[in-house]
């Protein structure tokens, strides 16, 4: 695949206007991070519907309003976490497909299936009479984020100008949190509805739709043309979304990379035998591990049940959770606009440091308070919880969140970049898993001390920034090896000296 074709240098001086057909492009395959934003919003909060657990989760219902049940241990139940986890497993596998059919076909037709797959979905849940419907309907929203996932934020960087590429790209993480929060305001608005969680689950045929319809107007990437030989359609495409007549200067480029791109016949077989990518592979792949276990789909699947079991009603639990979800979405705007100014590193070690801060401060907090039968009695706990989770959810959104894409769409030599970005890609599934299986059963088991782990988690992966990554703001992605990697105090032993 030729991603990310030239280095940023030649890039930034190819001719190009930045066109209403780039943008357009960008925003309608973005909607695939609405898609997948609005899934991660929405099943927290359906979770702690009694509606949805009395017809799905009977003995959870139950468990929930038994006064005398362990506050800690109210939702732990493997098959509702099931419910959570089976989208990204299914997920985990669709990427893979993903990458190799979107080299195959091209890029559209796997956005366009992605939205399929998706909205096959959302009417499956919609209608949902049982568990295994529930769980089908879970596993076919996976197909779609897995396809979503892998493709988008590639077609983003394929069709857009190198100079803007940055920006448009963080447009996928953004739209993310667009549809967390669009999703925490639906079940806000669909929990006093009767059976109102099907409208919550169904909701997300409105994203699935938007990207269906707006894909039939995308162009196929130039990229993708040229590399399976349709080197005319590449030019036409190229010359509109460039808005120029004379394109033969990045379409040279295209054709070089493509030409170096496809002399490596096992990307994934040169990815893990050459000592030379060791260094982006540890670090791309770490910091997808990372971006999950700073906690955040802790707050992001599980706030409502973490408000309830301090006690909140429900209706102020899902109002705290549009609140962190806001903040979520307008901190990430932040990050678009400084992280070529302030670099990578900064963010990335002041956001760890923030949300350390925070979860040993929500740990203290539910230690002291929260006991294990009964709700929190003092009133400004709950409310000290939610400003906590605000900053620490604004730490990571201005950090972890959008440069856990970042750095792995940047880091990577050509040959091996498509390969390498699968695997951020694949352990944000497997991590987003994990979380979303067990996050109930630890709360149950180790209570708040799982805030403690958490903030042992972000001071371990603020060091492995400071000491392990190298800055990447403003290098070439061509230069990365010669001006960080064999610079690098660790990474350079990888190199063979010359
Ligand atoms: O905005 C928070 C969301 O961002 C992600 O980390 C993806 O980058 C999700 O796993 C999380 O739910």
């Amino acid at each position: 695949m030729v991603t990310g074709v030239m280095n940023i240098e030649e890039g930034a001086s190819l001719p190009a206007k930045n066109t209403f057909q780039v943008f357009m492009c960008s925003i309608i395959a973005a909607v695939g991070g609405l898609m997948f934003g609005y899934d991660i919003g929405i099943s927290g909060g359906v979770t702690s519907m009694d509606t949805f657990l009395i017809k799905f989760f009977h003995h959870v219902y139950e468990k929930k309003h038994r006064v005398h049940e362990n506050n800690y241990c109210k939702f732990d139940d493997q098959l509702l976490q099931l419910f959570t986890s089976s989208l990204y497993l299914a997920g985990i596998f669709a990427s893979l497909a993903a990458s190799y059919l979107s080299r195959r076909f091209g890029r559209k037709p796997i956005i366009m299936s992605a939205s399929a797959f998706f909205l096959c979905g959302a009417i499956l849940n919609f209608f949902a009479q049982e568990l295994g419907m529930l769980i089908g309907g879970r596993i076919l929203l996976g197909c779609g984020i897995g396809f979503g996932n892998q493709t988008v934020p590639l077609f983003i960087s394929e069709i857009a100008p190198a100079r803007i590429r940055g920006g448009l790209n963080l447009m996928f993480q953004f739209l993310i949190t667009i549809g967390i929060l669009a999703a925490s305001y639906v079940n806000f608005l669909t929990s006093t509805v009767k059976d109102g969680w099907r409208f919550s689950l169904g909701g997300a045929a409105v994203p699935a739709l938007i990207l269906l319809i707006g894909s039939f107007f995308i162009h196929e990437t130039p990229a993708s043309l040229i590399e399976r030989g349709k080197d005319e359609e590449g030019k036409r495409v190229l010359r509109k979304i460039r808005g120029l007549e004379d394109i033969e200067l990045e379409f040279n480029e295209i054709k070089r990379a493509t030409e170096i791109s496809n002399k490596v016949k096992s990307p994934f077989k040169e990815l893990f035998t050459k000592s030379e990518n060791r260094p982006p592979l540890v670090c791309g792949t770490l910091l997808q591990f990372f971006q999950q276990f700073t906690g955040i789909n802790v707050v992001m699947f599980y706030a409502p049940v973490l408000f309830q079991t301090m006690g909140s009603g429900n209706n102020a639990s899902l109002i705290s959770t549009v609140v962190t979800n806001g903040v979520n979405a307008v901190a990430t705007i932040i990050a678009v606009v400084m992280v070529d100014r302030l670099g990578r590193k900064f963010f990335l070690v002041e956001g760890a440091t923030q949300m350390t801060a925070t979860q040993i401060s929500i740990g203290a907090l539910l230690l002291k308070h929260l006991h294990l039968i009964g709700p929190i009695t003092s009133r400004s706990v709950p409310l000290i919880v939610l400003i906590l989770i605000c900053i620490y959810v604004s730490g990571f959104a201005w950090s972890w969140g959008p440069l856990g894409w970042l750095v792995p769409s940047e880091i990577y030599p050509l040959e091996v970049r498509n390969a390498g970005y699968f695997c951020a890609v694949a352990m944000n599934m497997v991590c987003t898993f994990v979380i979303g299986q067990f996050f109930l059963s630890a709360l149950c088991r180790f209570r708040s001390a799982l805030f403690f782990f958490f903030a042992v988690m972000n001071v371990i992966m603020g060091l492995f920034v400071i000491f392990f990554l190298p800055e990447t703001k403003g290098v070439p992605i061509e230069d990365m090896a010669e001006q960080r990697w064999k610079k690098h105090w660790h990474w350079r032993k990888y190199f063979k000296q010359n």
